[in-house]
């Protein structure tokens, strides 16, 4: 890059302390009268936090073009959250997040105890309308939920997936209907999804994917937005998605000549964020190095759905990992790795944070759970219905994956669900490098994890509730609202019963997929209610049904406070000129 990139060297907060004193709408605790162990008082809902409106000067490297677009670190104007701050409206109350007053049911959930991801205690929690209006004891209203024997924890957020998703040259056979309903069943209230831009652009895009989500939803949904490319286009339109609440952009280093982007254009994008108080997303493999290994495993005869594991080996991703990770230094960025899977990429993130890089890392299920003799499975559908990107790896890197959630170097458990059917994937018979990626796993997710990670003492119940929800909601800027269970938070809960298990089969799933990756494992620990803003949308043994339609956008502030102190750190740290006199200077030149 040329330029010198300073590095910084402060301790990494734990995520939880960047929130301490605000309440669930980021403004500061003082005007809430609200106590955990009493019933709350009225919630003050005014005094949004002062957003800043950018960072300028913060990046330290030079240009890469000479245009401010081509950079993406032109001076940020205030436009975006201006906008944003408009929707907000006059007394700061979120516009996206429209607080209904009329006189509803209440309901106290009754019996429970409480797992939070910093402690576990017992309580009544009173819900009134769609949040959370006291947590204590002894709590009265309309309508009692019984939580005898089960834990109470916040809804699962599922940051990564793709329903619906155009791809390689197909669509992803699971549905916003089917899949939002899949997630409020086995525990998650909320899915964020990747918008894909067509030729049309990023808006158009965006359009297209709130239709879908509008009409079909039973669960609530926010969306990040891909940078396929770069341009004035994508320059510009990224303030305005940003003004739309979005405050995640997606980078693919994968997928050379579809979604791909190069060094540059990440590099550009990246600043882009910065300036925007966005935070960046990567898919990292490289991708140039996959494409060469596909043709090369093609070129051997090796065409099967094994062909898919050996072209994209774990060094492939390390080395994108780290090479994001060392952009986003550059650009001034925290940086967010999407599905890690190996520990090449794990080490990465891991020197990285403890050199107080802002890095944070997003292990799937599926990678912490299955390993790659899937792929060698002699049916040839079984091994296809597994290929997604990064592939299984060898079962060394699970231990990795599991000790950087209970260490704290990767901080959130996603699925990726990308969904197809055997129908879809067996277009690449004969050429594995035809078979559509990716693997379900939305509505298994929580059960899973509890099974493979509580269950056997890799995680705590507490450490559960961080990387399934907490930790998510805190990086994308919706803590308290959502990931919480606190006074003003949404009610969007699990009651979680320990007692509970299933055998996972596809023949009882609400995926509408035709098999699931999880076929046969045997899990305990199942949601007995799932709640969404206050309402039971989910009831063990009660033939619950979708509810299309029902599922509430969550827009997203930009400039949460991992970024701003980035901010602040990069424009201190930055390169200055060094102020010369004549007679420091050489003479007659
Ligand atoms: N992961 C995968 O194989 N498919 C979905 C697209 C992506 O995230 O790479
Ligand atoms: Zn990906």
């Amino acid at each position: 890059m040329g330029a010198h990139i300073p590095m910084h060297a402060g301790p990494v907060q734990p995520l939880n302390t960047a929130i301490a004193g605000q309440n669930a709408h980021g403004c500061p605790a003082s005007g809430n009268t609200a106590v955990i162990g009493g019933v709350a008082g009225p919630l003050r809902r005014s005094g949004l936090p002062r957003q800043r409106g950018g960072d300028a000067g913060a990046v330290g490297a030079g240009p890469v073009f000479s245009a401010a677009w081509a950079t993406g670190g032109m001076p940020a104007s205030c436009l975006a959250w201006a906008r944003l701050s408009r929707r907000v409206g006059a007394k700061g109350t979120p516009v996206a997040r429209p607080r209904e007053k009329e006189k509803t049911m209440s309901t106290v959930i009754k019996g429970g105890t409480i797992v939070a991801a910093d402690r576990t205690y017992e309580a009544d929690i009173l819900i009134e309308g769609e949040t959370i209006a006291a947590i204590g004891k002894d709590l009265k209203g309309d309508k009692t939920l019984d939580a005898e024997g089960a834990l109470i924890m916040p809804g699962g957020i599922d940051p990564h997936t793709h329903l619906e998703m155009p791809f390689m040259g197909t669509t992803a056979a699971e549905t916003w209907e089917s899949g939002t309903f899949a997630a409020l069943s086995g525990g998650t209230t909320l899915v964020v999804d990747f918008v894909i831009p067509g030729p049309d652009g990023m808006l158009a895009a965006l359009e297209d994917w709130h239709g879908k989500a509008k009409r079909q939803a039973s669960a609530d949904y926010s969306f990040h937005m891909c940078v396929t490319g770069w341009s004035k286009q994508h320059f510009d339109e990224m303030e305005k998605v940003v003004a739309r609440g979005i405050n995640t952009f997606k980078h693919f280093m994968a997928y050379k000549g579809a979604l791909m982007v190069n060094d540059d254009e990440m590099f550009a994008s990246f600043q882009r964020c910065a300036a925007l108080g966005a935070l960046p997303l990567v898919h990292a493999e490289n991708g140039d190095l996959v494409a060469a290994l596909q043709q090369k495993y093609l070129a051997e005869g090796l065409t099967g759905p094994e062909g898919h594991a050996y072209s994209r080996p774990p060094e492939v991703e390390g080395e994108a990992t780290n090479r994001a990770i060392m952009i986003a230094d550059a650009a001034g960025v925290p940086v967010y790795i999407v599905h890690t899977s190996s520990e090449q990429a794990h080490e990465a993130i891991r020197r990285a944070r403890q050199k107080g890089i802002r890095v944070f890392g997003e292990p799937l299920i599926q990678h912490l759970t299955l390993d790659e003799t899937e792929y060698f499975n002699r049916q040839w559908d079984h091994a296809a219905q597994r290929v997604m990107s990064p592939p299984f790896r060898d079962k060394s890197h699970q231990d990795s994956l599991w000790a950087g959630l209970s260490a704290g170097s990767l901080q959130v458990v996603a699925t990726d669900h990308c969904a197809f059917t055997t129908e879809q994937k067996r277009v690449g018979v004969g050429n594995f490098t035809k078979i559509p990626n990716g693997t379900g796993g939305l509505e298994d997710r929580m059960p899973v994890l509890w099974a493979k990670g509580v269950e056997t003492g890799r995680l705590t119940p507490n450490e559960f509730v961080a990387v399934t929800s907490t930790n998510i909601a805190q990086i994308l800027n919706i803590y308290p609202q959502k990931g919480a269970i606190l006074p003003g938070s949404d009610a969007d809960m699990v009651v979680w019963d320990p007692k509970l298990s299933k055998t996972i089969s596809a023949a009882t799933q609400k995926s509408i997929i035709d098999y699931n990756v999880f076929e046969g494992f045997k899990v305990s620990g199942l949601p007995r209610y799932t709640l969404s803003r206050g309402e039971v949308v989910w009831s063990e043994g009660q033939n619950s049904q979708p509810r299309p339609g029902r599922g509430k956008l969550v827009e997203r502030r930009p400039f949460p406070a991992v970024s701003k102190a980035l901010s602040q750190w990069k424009e201190l740290t930055a390169p200055r000129a060094v102020t010369r006199s004549a007679e420091h200077m050489p003479i007659g030149v």
